[in-house]
């Protein structure tokens, strides 16, 4: 009987979520298997596009003439039942392509080619290893040299286990390389050469002497640089007169070559105790339960997390723990590999496709059974896992703002339930919705409402801008915050100051007619940047000359205004020369590795001051800063949003929890032009459930989640007409089906209406209970499709972070 393939198929121009029926043909029946990647042809012009195997049937309800399967890719499945259901509930939950879905549960690298290397295993039949491997030690899978009986023969020995497979990223670029170098001369040789060298030649002299010792081996080029001091220069000559020869090697890749020093479990305080037996309790019933651990900063959430990890991996799981982003990663990747050691794996944005292979690999194989990482490591092939930890969960990087836009807590919380494992969700400054749920009983929430060894909290106070706008000469420090910053360079302890802004300046202004330059592609104001001398848009990357005259009316009277991360740099060179200042923002992190080494240089007292954007209000934890000041809490306030305070008040607590973590007291100071907001007031109190009653209250009001649901729809085009007309016929749509309890809000262009030349509209659906909207979106997505024409597109964004 043939059998059948339900294949997904990648045609980017015409998505579907249903699977085509191919025939496996007779070659590699009972070979091919759920999960493999496919080659089929589609379509009239019968075009070769890559599939997935999502299903295989024995018999076909399928009448007319099935095209044939043209190659398999994979000798094994490369995503295993749990992750293949995950990728349906993806598409479904998120109004995605299904074929979206599984490409992002991939790592990248098998997006891009790759070559299969097989090898022979101990337990090969002697006659296949006569055929294979009889010339060569392994040999390479190409499924487009090999005959189908050879594949089908290669299958049935993969799934034997009497060969294994290896995967080599096929772009040599992207492999890890380093120049080593070789002796290319016998003793005698180099001797004859040192008499020849002359007198001057200090460096050919150092590096013959090197080559011609009896225990010099091969070497790499940069550590040779360094020990001896030998230059490229030098090398270079030497290679030409033949004593040595470069060769470039490839090396394996290691993201985090530093050993950690191993830590020891602590024992625990009383709070933290009550919260890892019940969530203990959990893992040893191997029952699914969600856990809000809502604890004040500094109060050892961190320790929690561990202890359950370590829980879990006793009992012989394993353990996925998810934080916000890379830049959380350095100090938390350290503590978990420092308990868990060679068991951890790493993924996160920051590591090259390469690398991520690597780690997700060494996660499939078994050989890692804990897992850290940002958004997407929510997909790490993990089996059998026995917690997932979320970490800062309220933090809105966890949700992804293209297709499919899901939020990771919501996978976190389905995997927990499929493996029948706790999912502890972590945070200072819990999001309305978690708190809600903890609320009504979904979740089961833990407190602990003291900083360890109860340290108290940090003494927050706020300063009105406006004054010191009035009595003082402008400037971005408070006479307040800069007296307690000399206090407390004085007394050699540090001092973190958030500015919510990178860049020079925010804009620039003409005084006479008011112009202000903006971005040719977007609808958004260039950004000032001094390191390079240049406008640059924070949207797409445009970068232009800094104007000295006015475009519009050839004034010269253009201005800077407002204040960014390197304005405020100088000023404090100015006014503090002598303290040492680092600055950390998206422009001093770009590079690898970068925001490792300011926080360690920081944490090593490197520096007095650490001066940076939000990214360095989470997570840090180092004892002796003990002022956080905040020079412009407003910037998050003025956002036209329904999530703002509660925004600001995150950011606020957040960031000033992270003064006075160990014995010395900690103190903050936020400057505001709005002292009064509820927002502000409360975050000078750090009382998170006193906030959480007043917004909840407020969002009750307003008919604002967590009490209604969100939808956002958008549309898109070359034009702003097309993307408007757009909007309005799936508004039209929308609301003849919907009840009256429900709120549209607009069509409305986009806050920024204008990105990369494209033209943005959009409109919400708030609503409590509409069982027939599902089904009508996916069928506007599928109109949207057939529209290629005008270019319009159309996205579908449910329970978005912002309503911008
Ligand atoms: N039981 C304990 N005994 C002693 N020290 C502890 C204990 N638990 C945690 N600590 C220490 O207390 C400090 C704060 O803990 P941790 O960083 O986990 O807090 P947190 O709750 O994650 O804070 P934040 O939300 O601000 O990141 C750390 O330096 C940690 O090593
Ligand atoms: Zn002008
Ligand atoms: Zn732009």
């Amino acid at each position: 009987m043939a059998q059948i393939a339900k294949v997904i198929v990648d045609v980017p121009t015409m998505q579907t979520n249903n699977p085509y029926s191919y025939l496996i043909p007779p070659a590699l029946a009972n070979q091919i298997q759920i999960g493999m990647r496919v080659v089929v042809s589609f379509g009239r012009g019968s075009r070769k596009v890559q599939g997935m195997v999502v299903g295989i049937d024995n018999e076909s309800s399928f009448e007319g003439q099935l095209k044939e399967i043209d190659a398999v890719m994979d000798l094994q499945p490369v995503l295993n039942p749990e992750l293949l259901s995950l990728a349906n509930y993806l598409a479904e939950s998120t109004f995605a392509f299904t074929i979206s879905a599984i490409q992002t549960i991939l790592p990248n690298s098998l997006k891009a080619k790759y070559e299969k290397v097989l090898t022979p295993t101990d337990t090969i039949e002697e006659a296949a290893r006569q055929k294979y491997f009889a010339t060569q030690p392994d040999m390479i899978f190409d499924e487009n040299k090999l005959s189908t009986e050879d594949v089908s023969e290669l299958l049935r020995l993969r799934r034997t286990n009497q060969i294994s497979i290896s995967y080599v990223v096929q772009d040599r670029a992207k492999a890890k390389t380093q120049v080593v170098i070789e002796r290319a001369m016998t003793t005698s040789q180099l001797e004859a050469s040192l008499a020849e060298v002359r007198k001057g030649a200090v460096q050919q002299k150092k590096l013959l002497q090197l080559l011609m010792d009896a225990n010099f081996q091969t070497i790499s080029q940069p550590a040779l640089i360094e020990s001896t001091g030998i230059s490229n220069a030098t090398l270079k000559t030497a290679e030409e007169k033949g004593w040595i020869v470069r060769r470039r090697i490839e090396v394996r890749r290691d993201p985090f070559k530093r050993e950690v020093a191993a830590t020891r479990p602590l024992p625990l305080q009383a709070e933290q105790q009550t919260a890892v037996t019940a969530i203990s309790e959990q893992i040893e019933q191997d029952r699914y339960q969600a856990f809000l651990l809502e604890g004040v900063t500094g109060s050892g959430k961190t320790e929690v997390y561990l202890q359950t990890m370590a829980k879990a991996i006793e009992k012989g799981k394993t353990a996925l723990m998810l934080v916000p982003e890379i830049s959380l990663t350095p100090q938390m990747v350290n503590r978990v590999k420092g308990r868990f050691g060679h068991e951890v794996a790493v993924l996160h944005s920051g590591l090259s496709d390469g690398e991520k292979y690597d780690e997700w690999r060494r996660i499939e194989r078994g050989e890692a059974r804990v897992v850290v990482g940002a958004r997407s490591a929510v997909f790490a092939p993990l089996e059998n896992i026995g917690i997932i930890i979320m970490d800062e969960e309220h933090e809105s990087s966890y949700k992804q703002d293209e297709s499919p836009r899901y939020h990771a807590r919501d996978v976190a919380l389905w995997r927990g339930r499929y493996h029948q494992a706790p999912v502890v969700l972590g945070s200072a400054t819990p999001s309305l919705e978690t708190r809600a749920r903890a609320e009504k009983g979904l979740y089961t929430r833990l407190v602990l409402p003291h900083r360890i060894n109860h340290q108290s909290l940090p003494e927050v106070s706020v300063v009105d801008m406006k004054d010191e706008i009035r009595n003082h000469k402008e400037s971005n420090f408070s006479s307040q915050l800069l007296a307690s910053i000399k206090e407390k360079l004085q007394r050699k302890e540090q001092v973190v100051l958030m500015l919510n802004r990178r860049g020079y300046s925010s804009f620039v202004m003409c005084r006479d007619c008011g112009f202000v330059l903006m971005c040719p592609n977007c609808d958004i104001s260039l950004t000032l940047h001094m390191d390079s001398h240049s406008m640059k848009c924070h949207y797409c990357g445009h970068e232009e000359a800094i104007p000295t005259i006015c475009p519009n009316c050839q004034s010269r009277k253009i201005r800077y205004y407002g204040t960014g991360t390197q304005k405020v740099e100088a000023e404090l060179k100015d006014i503090l020369p002598e303290a040492r200042v680092l600055r950390m923002d998206v422009d001093t992190t770009r590079r690898k590795g970068a925001h490792e080494k300011l926080l360690q240089a920081f944490g090593q007292h490197e520096a007095d001051i650490l001066l940076g954007t939000q990214m360095i209000a989470k997570g840090l934890d180092f004892p002796n800063v003990t002022l956080v000041g905040v020079l412009n809490a407003d910037t998050s306030l003025g956002i036209p949003d329904f999530r703002s305070s509660e925004r600001t008040f995150q950011l606020l607590t957040q960031v000033s929890g992270r003064a006075g973590r160990a014995e010395k007291k900690g103190q903050v100071i936020i400057q505001t032009f709005n002292p009064e907001h509820y927002a502000i007031q409360l975050a000078k109190t750090q009382n998170y459930e006193q906030f959480f009653a007043y917004e909840m209250k407020l969002r009750h009001e307003s008919n604002y989640p967590p009490y209604y649901y969100a939808i956002q729809i958008t549309t898109s085009a070359a034009t702003e007409a097309d993307a408007a007309k757009g909007i309005f016929k799936i508004a039209k749509q929308i609301r003849e089906h919907l009840s009256a309890q429900s709120i549209v809000l607009g069509p409305t262009p986009q806050t920024i209406s204008k990105i990369k030349k494209r033209y943005y509209y959009q409109l919400i659906v708030k609503y409590k209970k509409e069982p027939a909207l599902g089904n009508l979106l996916e069928k506007v997505l599928q109109e949207s499709q057939k529209t290629g024409r005008t270019g319009l597109q159309v996205s579908i964004n449910p329970n978005p972070v912002s309503f911008m």
